[in-house]
């Protein structure tokens, strides 16, 4: 009987975190809950992104999985195999980590192919020949890791963590010294490799274009919590709160204070007008108001659908779309110089060009028009 080629894709594995803690302590210092209570299901072979601001957990929990940080409470499961307390060469589990130990005294070549020979796995040379070709790093297989820039040396981290096609693969910021070019096509080979291989994926990243490229779902975090787990689009389009609505998109969310209208269905902005919601918040209810430049839409003079006055700022043109920054009529000024509670940003249609000092009325679709409490964030449905 002969044997499965090593390179045969793995059967895919899901990934199960259940109230995982980690709280720091240090000598002289108060303990730290850096992580505080994560529950999150990723489904075999899919792709998720951990998102958000920096200190938020995303490094801490990565690292739990893969065994490098102890968990304070609670459980990390691959498949239905409970690996919390197994150290990290037991885990099944590839690792692509900043600065995790290539061995100086090794070549790249030698790096690449020391785990599989550890596993004493078939075809090391070409399958290190394999992964070099599509990661870029042909050329430097006989270098040193001492001899190599940081991008290169993140691409040969990257192809050690592939080239053993793991069950499940743990990516931290993975792209983050490759120029916009490389990080392109770096980008589009490691979505390919997983999509051949069927690697159950956790990429933590700042980046949102690389986490909405990237992923099939995201983790969007803050404060050592999930605030939603979702698509993209989900996370887009039907954000959980303020927080993540201001923390996803490109640019901003735009946020002004609002009155739900008498009879509901629509929100008052000062003088500027009204826009629809989709929201059932109680008529009187006071409310901040979320609509991505995305979703605004000009609407033409004489036209009965509820908008806002604005006047142009200024306009960018960029090609494929424009930015229009425009100050809603009767609103407070605007702070100096930043975006003060009447500054809209608004994207528009190629080719559409405005004129700053130009008049404008700004409407939305109701599902666009995210109320959120004031005080609290809390998305009011
Ligand atoms: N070994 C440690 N001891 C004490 N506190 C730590 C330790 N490691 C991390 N922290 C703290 O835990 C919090 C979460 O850190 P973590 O590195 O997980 O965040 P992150 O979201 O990955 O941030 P970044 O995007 O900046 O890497 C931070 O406030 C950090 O200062």
């Amino acid at each position: 009987m002969t044997a499965a080629p090593d390179t045969a894709p793995r059967a895919a594995r899901s990934l199960t975190l259940r109230n995982l803690h980690k709280t720091y302590t240090a000598r002289g210092r108060e303990p730290f809950a850096a992580v505080r209570g994560i529950d999150l299901a990723v489904e075999p072979g899919e792709m998720v992104a951990l998102l958000g601001p920096s200190g938020c957990g995303k490094t801490t929990t990565l690292r739990m999985i893969a065994g490098l940080e102890t968990v304070t409470s609670g459980e990390v499961l691959i498949g239905d195999r409970a690996v919390t307390d197994l150290p990290p060469g037991r885990r099944d589990v590839g690792v692509g980590f900043e600065g995790y130990a290539l061995y100086p005294p090794l070549s790249v070549r030698e790096n690449l192919a020391y785990g599989l020979r550890a596993r004493r796995a078939r075809d090391v040379g070409p399958r290190v020949a394999a992964i070099a070709e599509r990661l870029e790093i042909t050329d430097l297989l006989d270098l040193r890791p001492a001899g190599l820039s940081s991008g290169q040396k993140q691409r040969v981290a990257l192809a050690r963590a592939l080239v053993r096609n793991p069950p499940v693969l743990l990516l931290d910021e993975p792209l983050s010294h490759l120029d916009a070019g490389q990080r392109q096509r770096v980008r589009r080979e490691l979505k390919v490799l997983q999509r051949e291989f069927g690697y159950t994926t956790i990429v933590v990243t700042h980046d949102q274009l690389e986490a909405l490229s990237l992923a099939d779902r995201m983790a969007v975090m803050d404060g050592g919590v999930i605030r939603q787990f979702g698509t993209p689009d989900e996370v887009f389009d039907d954000p959980a709160d303020r927080f993540v609505a201001d923390f996803v998109g490109e640019p901003s969310i735009n946020l002004v204070g609002g009155t739900v209208a008498d009879g509901g269905g629509a929100v008052r902005i000062g003088g500027a007008g009204t826009l629809p919601t989709a929201s059932r918040a109680r008529a009187g209810t006071r409310v901040q108001v979320g609509l991505r430049p995305q979703d605004c839409e000009l609407v033409g003079r004489g036209s009965a659908r509820p908008a806002l006055s604005a006047t142009v700022g200024v306009f960018e043109y960029l090609m494929e779309f424009g930015l229009a920054t425009v100050d809603l009529a009767g609103q407070d000024p605007p702070e100096a110089g930043g975006g003060g509670p009447g500054r809209f940003v608004v994207q528009t249609p190629g080719g559409a060009s405005l004129d700053p000092g130009a008049p404008v009325l700004i409407g939305a679709r109701p599902e666009h028009v995210h109320l959120f409490d004031p005080g609290t964030g809390e998305r009011l449905r």
